[in-house]
């Protein structure tokens, strides 16, 4: 199967001694794949790395089999993410934003601005300051900016953060779509994990900044489990019990 994301003994400390370590793991072609872990467990730090806005102390990451330090543009050439907040203009409309967004990129019609407004529920309010938003409609704006120009692979940071079921029920039902029925991957970060229980096929779980647990969700849970929050429970139990204390 064809490897979208290889990313080898990635490994970033931060002064304060906190960050990631050695976190090896794969995406394949399809996947929707879900990054699990609790608050502050290095989630951000590796999509970060892995996007080129911060860079690892050691290890590799291969977008498409293209090194991400050493042949940057052609490993994002097929790559949409959203990385914490939207980067938008909070003075212009949601359209004008996208419609600025588009003009980095060549081939991007004036039909699919419409289309990936629809997509992510902003249709009603496209024209609209992006200042006057909510948390909410700016995630989903940040979606809709990652979808654009029609990647093959997306980076999603906590997508559903600040969403009203809803606005989550959207986003779910536009990456499953997306993943359905464009075979786009995904590489999703949350601590929701129903959501990620209900889209990703794959999962990591991260705690302490290491990658404790890596596989498909149907062999994760074995008999033993009733779904996977009794899964991820019992390995925040495991691993790293002062979570849940
Ligand atoms: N720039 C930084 N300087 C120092 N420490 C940092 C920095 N960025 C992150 N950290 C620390 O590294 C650890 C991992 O942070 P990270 O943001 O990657 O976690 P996360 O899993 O995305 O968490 P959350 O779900 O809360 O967003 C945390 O302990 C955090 O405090």
């Amino acid at each position: 199967m064809e490897k979208i994301l290889e990313v080898t003994n990635l490994t970033k400390l931060y002064r304060n001694g906190r960050g990631i370590k050695n976190i090896t793991f794969d995406i394949f072609k399809g996947d929707v794949f879900g990054f699990l872990g609790p608050n502050g467990a290095g989630k951000t730090t590796v999509m970060k790395i892995i996007t080129g806005l911060s860079r690892a102390d050691k290890g590799e990451v291969k977008i498409f089999g293209y090194d991400i330090t050493e042949q940057f543009e052609k490993a994002m050439a097929k790559v949409g993410c959203l990385i914490e907040t939207a980067d938008a203009y909070e003075y212009m409309s949601a359209y004008r934003n996208l419609e600025l967004a588009a003009r980095f990129y060549s081939d991007i019609k004036k039909t699919r601005i419409e289309e990936v407004l629809e997509d992510v529920g902003l249709g009603p309010f496209k024209h609209e300051k992006v200042g006057t938003f909510s948390l909410g409609m700016k995630q989903r704006l940040g979606l809709a900016l990652a979808i654009l120009s029609e990647p093959e692979f997306v980076i999603l940071d906590e997508p559903v953060n600040g969403l009203d079921i809803e606005g989550m029920v959207d986003v779910r039902n536009t990456i499953t779509h997306l993943a359905g029925e464009k075979q786009i991957t995904f590489f999703i970060s949350s601590h929701l994990i129903h959501e990620i229980e209900l889209i990703c096929n794959r999962i990591g779980i991260i705690i302490n900044g290491q990658l404790i647990r890596e596989g498909r969700v149907s062999e994760l849970l074995s008999d033993q489990y009733n779904s996977l929050e009794d899964y991820y429970i019992s390995q925040l139990r495991g691993e790293g019990g002062s979570f849940l204390r």
